[in-house]
């Protein structure tokens, strides 16, 4: 469990995160949304520790993140896996040797073990065969799969996701988000996802944060979204063309 109390960052006389708490429970897929420039990568940034914040608290199951020493924020990071927007795959390594790079950033395994941990979670994506290609040689969503498994080969408490669908098809999207949604069931892990996509938003919306402004403008679940009297939030979900025309059949159905 991620606790957000009162969080402020600003930079220079500009305050982008503006003073707000929310709590992101373990076990479920906590999705970060809002319009460009709303917050949500700064806000992203301060609970990985990137951004210090001016004042407020990011709480770690209990425990404060300004609270620890440097070696005990050391510790933390290393409990925090994540999947960043484009993948940010090594080029020149397998799939394998991704995979198992952080347990040879963070770990004293050896190579074996290493190999043998990163062979569990290339099964759990469902990457076999892939062990030995390099990114280059594999799809979009194959390289989604390999960002994922690097990001839990460690086995994180936590999962951080910036805009893990950029890139990929739709139904390719949805197979993504999917496997994060049970991933983070079955591990319990606390993940967080900063997605712009709406389709996310209804699959595996198990609760959504709406920044408007650097404020945290609404909270609820993938079926409360569609029913909220908020109006940005209504616009920000029937921005895209499809969900527009969903909307307006349903309005002039239940005008008949
Ligand atoms: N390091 C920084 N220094 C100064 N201003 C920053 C810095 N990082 C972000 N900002 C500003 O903070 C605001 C919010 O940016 P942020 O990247 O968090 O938005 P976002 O909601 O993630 O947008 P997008 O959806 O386009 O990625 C923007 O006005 C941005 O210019």
């Amino acid at each position: 469990m991620i606790e957000v109390k009162e969080i402020r960052k600003g930079f220079g006389d500009v305050e982008v995160l503006k003073g707000f708490s929310t709590t992101f429970q373990k076990g479920q897929t906590n999705l970060i949304i809002g319009q460009s420039g709303s917050g949500k990568t700064v806000f992203l940034k301060t609970m990985l520790g990137l951004h210090k914040p001016d004042s407020g608290q990011i709480i770690y199951d209990g425990t404060p993140y300004s609270n620890l020493d440097e070696e005990d924020q050391r510790d933390l990071r290393e409990q925090i896996g994540m999947v960043f927007q484009g993948s940010a795959l090594f080029d020149s390594m397998t799939v394998e040797e991704n995979i198992a790079f952080p347990l040879k950033m963070f770990t004293k395994m050896k190579k074996s073990e290493r190999i043998e941990r990163a062979n569990v979670v290339i099964d759990r994506v469902n990457l076999e065969n892939a062990n030995h290609k390099l990114p280059s040689e594999i799809s979009g969503g194959m390289q989604k799969r390999v960002a994922i498994a690097r990001a839990i080969v460690n086995n994180p408490k936590y999962l951080f996701c910036d805009e893990p669908n950029s890139g990929l098809d739709p139904n390719t999207a949805t197979i993504i988000d999917n496997l994060i949604r049970e991933i983070t069931i079955e591990y319990d892990i606390t993940t967080i996802i900063n997605t712009h996509d709406m389709n996310s938003v209804m699959e595996i919306g198990d609760h959504i944060v709406y920044l408007q402004k650097g404020h945290l403008a609404w909270e609820g679940d993938k079926t409360q979204i569609f029913k909220t009297d908020n109006e940005d939030v209504t616009n920000f979900v029937y921005s895209s063309n499809l969900f527009k025309m969903v909307r307006e059949a349903q309005l002039s159905k239940n005008s008949i």
